[in-house]
């Protein structure tokens, strides 16, 4: 691979954008430094299509500001083209095409094209290059489609979703080739609905609701910062009352949870230590034990008040596609 250009870095000011009277975005603002790999969270309907399309110079935004690497995106979107790659949503390719092909049909539209070969190497690809689209696993096919992303040498690669559909192995290697990506130098900004993929693949994240960005930060800081307490989670020989549990140092509230008891507590260890005692002076053994730090999903819930949920009808109040030719 010929050297890497410089990543490119995402500065989004308040970015606003209407389909007839439903609000996608309501003036959302967040950076992505250059070489993170940022994810954009939310549920059905949050923005976060809108968002990356609206970068990539597919729709138009109403107002707002967007800069990649320095370039206003909004007033040069072809120049924006020239350093960002990208792998949208339900993307695919022809039944029959071949992964060597479209590679060398994407090549020949740019000046200094990345070589199939090389594409081919890097994505894992080498093995069926000759193989008809159709003929390939998903997770494959998602191979090409970000190597796709990659023609051109980008400086920032955004992807719609890039796991969707795929069983947890793809995903795993999908993970992989990502993470290979940011310390070849590029900046990576996706879309995922998978809260454990956010978690484990972001060095930030940007939780979108009803097109408000309600949370941006490292996934480590999401959570330290939820107000959900962990739960130790145990069982025992024999049944323990509700009172005594609750009477543990520690403990918050509790609940019954699979033939034992659930605790939420602001003192993990003191809980511990306080039913391990307990449990010795009645001569009744522990038989499980488990903490349960908050997760994602809390913090999700905290700060939208919802749990995941469908979007609402797309439609509503008479909207328009106004989408952009690409
Ligand atoms: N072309 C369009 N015309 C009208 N409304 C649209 C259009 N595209 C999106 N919307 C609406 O705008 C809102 C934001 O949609 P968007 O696709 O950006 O959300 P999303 O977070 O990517 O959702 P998903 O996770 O379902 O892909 C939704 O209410 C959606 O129904």
């Amino acid at each position: 691979m010929p050297a890497a250009r410089l990543a490119a870095d995402v500065r989004i000011r308040d970015l606003t954008k209407h389909y007839g009277r439903l609000a996608a975005l309501r003036g959302i603002s967040f950076d992505v430094a250059a070489g993170e790999i940022f994810g954009l969270l939310g549920p059905n309907g949050a923005g976060k299509t809108t968002t990356l399309e609206c970068l990539l110079g597919l729709r138009r935004a109403d107002a707002g500001a967007l800069h990649v690497g320095g370039i206003d995106a909004l007033a040069q979107p072809e120049d924006v083209r020239q350093i960002v790659g990208a792998q949208l949503q339900a993307a695919t390719l022809q039944d029959k095409i071949t992964p060597r092909q479209a590679l060398q049909l994407a090549a020949s539209f740019y000046a200094e094209p990345c070589p199939p070969d090389e594409l081919l190497e890097r994505f894992g690809l080498h093995a069926k290059a000759h193989a008809a689209f159709d003929t390939l696993s998903g997770g494959q096919k998602q191979r090409v489609l970000l190597a796709l992303a990659f023609v051109n040498r980008p400086r920032l690669v955004v992807l719609d979703e890039p796991t969707a559909g795929l069983d947890p192995q793809s995903r795993r290697e999908l993970h992989a080739v990502i993470r290979q990506l940011r310390a070849d130098g590029c900046t990576i900004l996706l879309s995922t609905h998978q809260l454990d993929e956010a978690g484990q693949l972001c060095d930030r994240i940007g939780i979108l609701h009803e097109g408000r960005l309600v949370a941006d930060a490292p996934p480590s800081q999401l959570i330290a910062g939820a107000r959900a307490l962990p739960k130790v989670v145990f069982t025992t020989a024999q049944p323990l009352t509700a009172t005594m549990v609750s009477g543990l140092h520690g403990v918050a509230s509790v609940a019954a949870h699979d033939g034992g008891w659930c605790a939420d507590t602001r003192d993990v260890s003191g809980t511990i230590t306080a039913l391990t005692r307990q449990l010795e002076r009645d001569g009744n053994p522990l038989i499980g034990l488990q903490i349960q730090r908050p997760t994602l999903e809390d913090v999700f819930l905290e700060l939208t008040g919802r749990a995941w949920m469908p979007p609402a009808n797309p439609l509503e109040g008479g909207v328009t596609d106004e989408r952009n030719t690409p």
